[in-house]
């Protein structure tokens, strides 16, 4: 296929493209092609207004009144429910808060002192984001438990009577790839584990169905494809069923039933309250609300039929231009095992990704060998990821060609 055709191409699935306009809600110079969504998402546009409102006027002048009278007190769960139809969940069992990492000790901690006490081993992903392995492995340590680390598509094999829990990635961070979270968490349900699951990759980019495949606890970021802005607070979903058991290992005075009542025993909330921990990061969680409002009138669906969209029509570009062998796709090309990133192994991928960088193509690298790239269907294009492709290419044919002279 000639270069031409694929520029023809991008341009009419443009203009075709129903979520295009969604582009210019967004803070983006058209000069970049940003393909880093799955670490940072960009910045919605009106966030700068509602945020100067949220310093100059609820924390400059109402100041303590804005704890109540601009709805401070309640973000965490007004948030969470604003998140929950993303994920499939329902009202009241998300509540927004702390980092992924230490949601992530509340889910398998609050999941393994909900197991029966014969239940002594915790499996985790072996192909995890860190944190979650090294959160796991304290986790296990605390509670008395043996962690079994399993590749995520062992887990049904590898669950047994002695497992209280899992903790999974929906979607690995390094290849891209999408692990069946009905299948994995039917499997351990069949043998009377808990599944938890780590959203980061998945939320915003694909549907999860987190109420109706019956996951138990779950735990995600909201500044990668919810577009909350760098260390924008993360989310705890614990189900409704599990919510009377579910007892934090972190029960902050937020967690309290009465936490005015400042009393002495710790009686926990009834709901998704009970996840809370400390005072909210007011600043960072009311940016996240103002930004999912670029979610008004999208579905997940439609952002998942353009993301398998544009990362087929990447894998086609790159197939097309770049030099034979110059990169190995890692992400899977069935649609049912492939998130939202495109994964490339490259033997030089640190001076690639640094020549592409140099050119507007802002993409990302997971050392040694893995370039990474994210495609976020609220703000990137069919033209874009064309340019990203032939700008990949260029770069792949200047830095495999031997020196001159
Ligand atoms: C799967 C996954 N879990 C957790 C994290 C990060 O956790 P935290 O928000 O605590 O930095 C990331 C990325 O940073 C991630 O990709
Ligand atoms: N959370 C990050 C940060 O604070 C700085 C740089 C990158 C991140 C990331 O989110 C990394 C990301 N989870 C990844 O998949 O690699």
């Amino acid at each position: 296929m000639s270069e031409t055709r694929l520029d023809e191409r991008a341009a009419e699935l443009d203009a075709a493209d129903e979520l295009g306009k969604r582009r210019e809600l967004f803070a983006l110079e058209d000069g970049t092609v940003y393909l880093d969504g799955n670490s940072l998402g960009a910045l919605p546009r009106h966030v700068r207004d509602r945020m100067a409102d949220v310093i100059g006027r609820q924390w400059g002048e109402l100041r303590i009144r804005s704890w109540d009278e601009s709805g401070w007190w309640t973000a965490p769960e007004r948030i969470g429910d604003r998140i929950a139809p993303l994920v499939g969940a329902g009202p009241g069992q998300i509540v927004v808060g702390d980092s992924t990492s230490v949601n992530v000790f509340k889910a398998v901690v609050a999941a393994v002192r909900m197991a029966p006490d014969d239940r002594d081993e915790i499996l985790v992903d072996a192909t995890t984001f860190p944190t979650d392995g090294y959160i796991a492995e304290s986790a296990a340590r605390l509670t008395g438990h043996r962690l079994v680390v399993v590749d995520p598509a062992r887990v049904p094999d590898a669950v047994g009577p002695r497992t209280a829990a899992a903790l999974v990635n929906h979607v690995d961070y390094r290849t891209g790839r999408l692990h069946d979270l009905p299948g994995i968490t039917a499997a351990l349900h069949s043998r009377g584990a808990l599944a938890v699951w780590d959203l980061c990759h998945s939320a915003g980019a694909l549907p999860v169905g987190l109420d109706e495949h019956g996951v138990d606890l779950a735990v995600g970021c909201t500044y990668k494809y919810l577009n909350g802005g760098p260390g924008s607070p993360a989310y705890l979903y614990v189900a409704e069923r599990h919510q009377d058991r579910f007892d934090s290992p972190l029960p902050g005075w937020n967690s309290h039933a009465d936490p005015f009542g400042m009393t002495r025993g710790y009686r926990p909330a009834e709901g998704a309250v009970r996840g809370r921990v400390g005072t909210p990061d007011i600043l960072s969680m009311l940016a996240l609300e103002a930004a999912l409002d670029v979610w008004d009138g999208v579905t997940v669906e439609a952002v998942r039929a353009k993301s398998l969209a544009l990362t087929d029509f990447f894998l086609e570009c790159v197939e097309a231009y770049a030099p034979p062998g110059a990169v190995t796709p890692l992400t899977p090309a069935a649609h049912a095992e492939r998130g939202s990133q495109v994964a490339l192994a490259c033997p030089r991928a640190p001076a690639v990704m640094e020549a592409l960088i140099a050119r507007g193509v802002v993409g990302d690298l997971r050392r040694p060998d893995v370039l990474r790239f994210g495609f976020t269907p609220l703000y990137v294009g069919f033209a874009d990821t064309e340019r990203a492709a032939r700008a990949l290419a260029d770069v792949l044919a200047g830095v495999h060609s031997p020196p001159s002279g």
